[in-house]
Formats: structure tokens, sequence, C-alpha cells
């Protein structure tokens, strides 16, 4: 009997229909009773020699029989339904948490291992709370009910029943730590095989291309045996638990008829007596037979309990305490002020006494060489995370007093990492803005010069696009990407390596139509190419953290300084960067 607060918690979440479920399964037991009850006086009316009343006892005893399927089959389903309720409320809070962890989160934890959690953890609760649980309640009310019957009819009786009712209920709780112990330990490699199996899948290619596709193989065995002993391991101790328990049961019901034998034979107890302990004694041991089968179900709850508190209880990197809305008329100014940043567990800080404005309405580029802390500075901008000092500003107020989905809302982002539904086109498009017309998605395809090529397709923008959009190029999905930010129609717009998987050419000509798009926009682009900042009013450049200068490029290039190395090294034919 594990009762993880988890769990108990999860129950909470169909109160009614597991109480539901739990008295109905409490008046299957009843029935259970009703008919050993029924059948002792029948038997004993056998042994008298007294037909006449066999009939009446006989027929109750079919209508006993059809009462107690019904009662089973409406306790399923209400069971089945509390279950059900649990899953999907389960499952939806914990993806809204998931929402708030953000990004920050599946930097520490790996996205197979909290699928399976979601996936087949809550699965396991879903067991627990609507088929173990009613049974628990129903173990420790029925028996104890019984045994004062008993005690009325037969006390001696109680001599076989009471120690075997106590070994069968109390003697496993020895095991429950060591059972709790190996079923956390049995989860945990469970959840690493899914996620070693989901990164393999994505990383198919990857693997292909460096011929690892026998090594990661190998690897997946290696998880697969490590789940096979951990499964056999858990067994073994769950095994010893049931085995106690039927002994108590074996030894319980022999030792009760025995002493009801026995004291038909002094003559102490009447036949229906004698029969009626035989009978009830079995009916005792009967809910905690149920329990000991249940209990394979919920163990996989009890399992998945941990993983699921600390998935539903774990912080998010920044605290949603803001409460103003993000309701910029006009295009917004952004400013930097004296900000400072250290990923957490990181001796050197990602940004120092970073400060610069994004004027309203204009272009603002941000470039550095790799790991200057350019997406570092967007991240915190869109509050993923929050910097140690300084403060970031939007319209003059500091971003932390804007609520986060208003923050987020009004700013539209196009990341190097573009993710593609596998939806059509359109809907990939209204994920932006679910309400926007069929004009308005061909105008922001065509200002992120994507319109042609769609409109090529033989469905268009009815298109099903394979999972990740992998039926587009990595130039086509960024450019849908695009799209469907210029769609957002956010105030803010912010381009961290938008247009890196498109040619030069391509780019030089999308930057230009898209920040005619963006019109009055405050636009932030962060990007590697020339191509796509020359045009920025304002270039900030980073280097390590720091900004090192300010300008527009003609001014940056006659500086010197990092910004022209850049330009330099864009020169050269293996350079990370092209002017
Ligand atoms: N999640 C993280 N945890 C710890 N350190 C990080 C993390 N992300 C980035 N860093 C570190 O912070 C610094 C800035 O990284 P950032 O990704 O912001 O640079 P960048 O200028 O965007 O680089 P690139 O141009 O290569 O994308 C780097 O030293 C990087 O190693």
């Amino acid at each position: 009997m594990i009762v993880h607060p988890e769990l108990r918690r999860a129950a909470r979440l169909a109160r009614r229909e597991l109480l539901a479920a739990t008295a109905l399964q409490g008046a299957v037991t009843l029935s259970w009773l009703g008919q050993a009850v029924l059948l002792a006086f029948a038997l004993a009316a056998i042994a008298r020699g007294d037909t006449g009343q066999l009939p009446g006892l006989l027929t109750a005893v079919a209508a006993t029989v059809v009462v107690r399927a019904g009662l089973g089959l409406w306790q399923r389903r209400i069971a089945t339904r509390a279950g059900a309720r649990v899953r999907v409320r389960l499952r939806d809070e914990l993806f809204a948490h998931l929402g708030l962890l953000g990004a920050a989160h599946l930097t520490t934890a790996r996205t197979g291992a909290v699928r399976t959690t979601l996936v087949d953890g809550v699965e396991g609760v879903d067991a627990y709370v609507s088929r173990y649980l009613p049974q628990l309640i129903v173990t420790f009310t029925a028996p104890p009910l019984l045994l004062i019957a008993v005690a009325v009819i037969e006390p001696l009786a109680l001599f076989g029943l009471v120690p075997a009712l106590v070994l069968a209920l109390a003697g496993p709780r020895a095991w429950d730590r060591l059972l709790a112990r190996r079923g956390k330990e049995h989860w945990d490699t469970y959840e690493q095989l899914g996620a070693d199996y989901l990164e393999a899948l994505q990383g198919m290619p990857a693997l292909r291309a460096a011929g690892a596709v026998g090594r990661a193989r190998v690897r997946l065995e290696e998880r697969s045996a490590a789940l096979h002993r951990a499964t056999v391991t858990k067994l073994r101790v769950s095994l010893v638990d049931t085995g106690i328990t039927d002994l108590a049961i074996q030894g319980g019901t022999a030792a009760a008829a025995l002493l009801a034998c026995w004291s038909t034979a002094t003559g102490s107890t009447t036949a229906t007596g004698t029969y009626l302990v035989l009978l009830l004694a079995g009916e005792c041991f009967r809910p905690v037979r149920d329990l000991s089968r249940e209990w394979h179900a919920g163990y996989l709850g009890v399992s998945a309990a941990d993983g699921l508190a600390a998935l539903r209880t774990a912080e998010p990197a920044v605290s949603d305490t803001g409460t103003e809305q993000a309701d910029w008329r006009t295009p917004p100014e952004l400013r930097f002020e004296e900000v400072e940043f250290a990923y957490p567990g990181a001796e050197a800080s990602a940004l120092t006494s970073v400060s610069f404005t994004a004027e309203a309405g204009r272009t603002t580029a941000i470039v550095g060489p790799s790991g200057a802390g350019k997406s570092t500075l967007i991240a915190l901008l869109l509050r993923h995370r929050d910097p140690q000092r300084g403060r970031i500003t939007v319209d003059g107020r500091d971003i932390t007093s804007y609520t986060l989905d208003a923050l987020r809302v009004g700013i539209a982002v196009v990341s190097q990492e573009t993710h593609l539904f596998h939806a059509t086109i359109a809907d990939n498009l209204r994920l932006a803005r679910a309400e926007a017309t069929d004009e308005e998605l061909r105008r922001a395809a065509r200002a992120a010069g994507i319109h042609d090529e769609i409109a090529g397709l033989a469905d268009g923008y009815d298109t099903v696009l394979g999972e990740r959009g992998a039926t587009l190029s990595g130039g086509q999905r960024q450019r849908l990407a695009l799209a469907r930010a210029l769609l957002a129609d956010a105030p803010v717009l912010v381009l961290d390596e938008a247009t890196s998987s498109v040619d030069e050419r391509r780019e030089a000509d999308i930057v230009r139509e898209l920040l005619d798009a963006a019109g009055e926009r405050t636009v932030l682009v962060v990007a590697h190419r020339l191509a796509a900042v020359r045009h920025a009013d304002r270039i900030v450049v980073l280097d390590g953290g720091r900004v090192d200068a300010e300008g527009d490029h003609a001014a940056l290039v006659a500086a010197g300084g990092v910004y022209a190395e850049l330009v330099e090294a864009g020169r050269m034919p293996q350079g990370g960067l092209a002017a």
C-alpha cells in the first residue's frame, strides 16, 4: 500500500467520480457477502434435509449474481471515466507548466524523458487512481466489518482470521520502501530508454551521415538490457509482496475453516453458523486478493509519481509576476541597461554591462563572433531568463512588469531553428493569428519571399507539411517562419539568424523586402552574414559579452575594431562571414 502525495493529489482531480466508483466497489463487495450468507443458509437447509426453502434461496443467489454483474459494469464505467478525467487534467496541467518552464527547462531535462512522464507516467496514474485506490479503500473497510459479523457467530474463528488479515495487510508494508525504490529505479531506466530512442530517431540523419547507426544500436540494446534487469528486480520484490499476501489468505482461510469445524464438532455452533463462518472467512480475504491483483496495474503510477511531481513543481527560470498588458500602440523602444548575465553554474558571464537602445520603429542589428552573447541577449529580452543585474525596458517599462504572455505576444521571433507542424501551410501560418484571412496569409508569404513557391504547389496553401516541415528545404522553412512572424503583427520583430539557411543573394533581397514589410515595427536582427545587417539603421557589435561598438555600417568599418575584422574575415573563402 503506497499512497504517494502526488497520487493523492491526482485523485482529487476527479474526487466525485472516484468516490462514486469506491461506493460501487463497496456495493459489489456487499453483494458477495449477501451471496455468501444466502449460500450458507442454503447449505444448512440441505444439511437439515429442509429443501422447501431452497428455490427461494437459490433464486435470491441468482438475483445477487445478476445485480453484482450490473454493479460491476457500472463501477468500471465510472472508474474509467474518473481515470480519463484525471489523465486529461493532469496532462493539461503538466503541458501548461511546461509552457511556463520553456526552453530553459529543456537544457537540463531530456525531451524523451519528459514525453515518457507525460504519456506513460500519466497512464500509470490513471490505473492507480481508478483501479487500485477504490479497491484499497474497500479492502481497509470491509474485512474489519466482516470480522465483527464472524465474531458474533463464532468468536473462535477470529483466532485464525485476525492474524492472517493483519499479516496480509501489514506484512507487505515492510516491503513498501524497497518496492518504491525498485519502482523508481525501473522508471528512471524506462525514461532514459525513451529519451535515447527519441534522440536517436531525431538524430538519424546525423547518425547515418557519421556511419554511427550501428554504435547507436549497440547503446540502445544496452539500455534495453538495463531495463530488462530493472524489470526483473522490481518484479522479484513485487512477487514477494504478493506471495506474503497469498500465504496469509490461504493460511487464514484454512485456520478459520478448521476452527469452525472444531466448534461444530464440540456442538458450540449450529450448522448454519459453521457454513456462515466458512463462507464469510473466504469473503474476508476477497478484497485483499483483488487489491493484490490491482496493485500490478497501479505500480506503474507509484513508480512514475516522483517524476510527475518533479515535473509539476519544477520552478520556471523566471517568475510571471508582471501585471501590465503589453499594449504598445506604436512600435516601442527597446533598451538594455547595464545588463549582466551568467548561465547557472557557468564561471564566466555571458553578458557584462551591456547597454544599448534599439530605437522605436527602426532596425537594430546585433553582430559579433560566435559565443559573443547575441542569442543570450534575445533570450533575456523574451524573458526565457532574467539578468542578474541591470534591466531591459520596452516602451520605458521594465519587461518584468509585463505578463509573460503579453510580452511574448508583443515580440514576434524568427530564429534559426524554426518549428513547423505536421499540418497544412495555412494552418502553420495561422498559428501566429488564428483569424487571419487568406489574403493576409498571402501578403505575409509574399513579404517573406515564399508566396510563389507555395502557389506553385499542387495544393497551394492547403499542402500538408511533413513533420517539422520535412518536405521543405531549410530556406523554405525559414521563409515560412518569417511569414508566420509577419502575420503575428507584433510591434517588435526579432530575427535571430532567421535567414541563415537562405543563400546570400536571396538573403539580401529577403532582408530588404522584410524590412519594407516590417514597416513601422521595431526590428532586432541577429546575424552572422553582413548581407542581413548592412541595411540596419544601427549596428551593435558584441564581443565576449560586452558591447564593443555601435554605429552604422560605414562608420563601424571606418572605425576598425571587431566589426571591421568581421567584415575582413567575411572576405576570406572559408570565413564564417560574408560581406
Ligand atoms: N544554456 C547555456 N548554458 C551555459 N552556457 C551557455 C548556454 N548557452 C550559451 N552559453 C554560453 O554563453 C555564451 C554566449 O552564448 P550565445 O549563444 O549567446 O552566443 P552567440 O553570440 O549567440 O553565439 P553564436 O553566434 O555561435 O550563436 C557562450 O560562451 C556560450 O557557451
